[in-house]
């Protein structure tokens, strides 16, 4: 069986605040405000397959309201959800991720937030792929006001036929 899912997470880029994406900390004068570590990517990644599971949202496992999630690792908040497609006896098909900012240059880091990625869903690289565009300099993004990130994953079930 495939279970399709997509994710959509847009944070504020703020001073005085890490600029964390796809668990890698990236060297910029401003980084996103959250509750958590506001780490857009693994946001959309983790809504993603919560929509492939139909399990809602983060904002539903992890509310912002819960003091538990102040500055959460949002690494761990994807193992968490990763686990509960695991138990469900899914495995990754391939996830498929747009980061949308007009600055800071991602692509020095897409490598390693693939790697970061593809470990926590316990597959191979070659299954994640992630990809930035700018917006042309238009809208929040392209004004530098915030970063938002989408993805799209493919999760597949074993059946059992007797
Ligand atoms: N924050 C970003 C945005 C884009 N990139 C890379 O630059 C290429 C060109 O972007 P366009 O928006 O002009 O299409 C794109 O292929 C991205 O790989 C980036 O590294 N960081
Ligand atoms: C991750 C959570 C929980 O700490 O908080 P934020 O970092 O604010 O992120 P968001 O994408 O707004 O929603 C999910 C939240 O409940």
């Amino acid at each position: 069986m495939i279970a399709v899912g997509q994710g959509f997470d847009v944070h504020q880029l703020v001073e005085g605040r890490p600029c964390i994406i796809g668990g890698v900390t990236i060297p910029y004068e401003k980084g996103l405000l959250g509750h958590s570590d506001a780490d857009v990517l693994l946001h959309a990644v983790s809504d993603a397959i919560l929509g492939a599971l139909g399990l809602g949202d983060i904002g539903r496992h992890f509310p912002d309201t819960d003091p538990a999630f102040k500055d959460a690792d949002s690494l761990k908040l994807l193992e968490h959800v990763w686990g509960l497609a695991r138990e469900r006896g899914y495995k990754l098909g391939n996830i498929d991720s747009t980061i949308i900012a007009q600055k800071p240059k991602m692509a020095p880091y897409i490598p390693e937030m693939t790697e970061i990625i593809a470990r926590a869903l316990g597959a191979e690289v070659s299954k994640v792929n992630v990809k930035a565009t700018t917006t042309e300099w238009l809208g929040f993004a392209g004004r530098g006001e915030g970063i938002a990130a989408q993805s799209i994953v493919c999760l597949l079930q074993d059946v059992i036929s007797s």
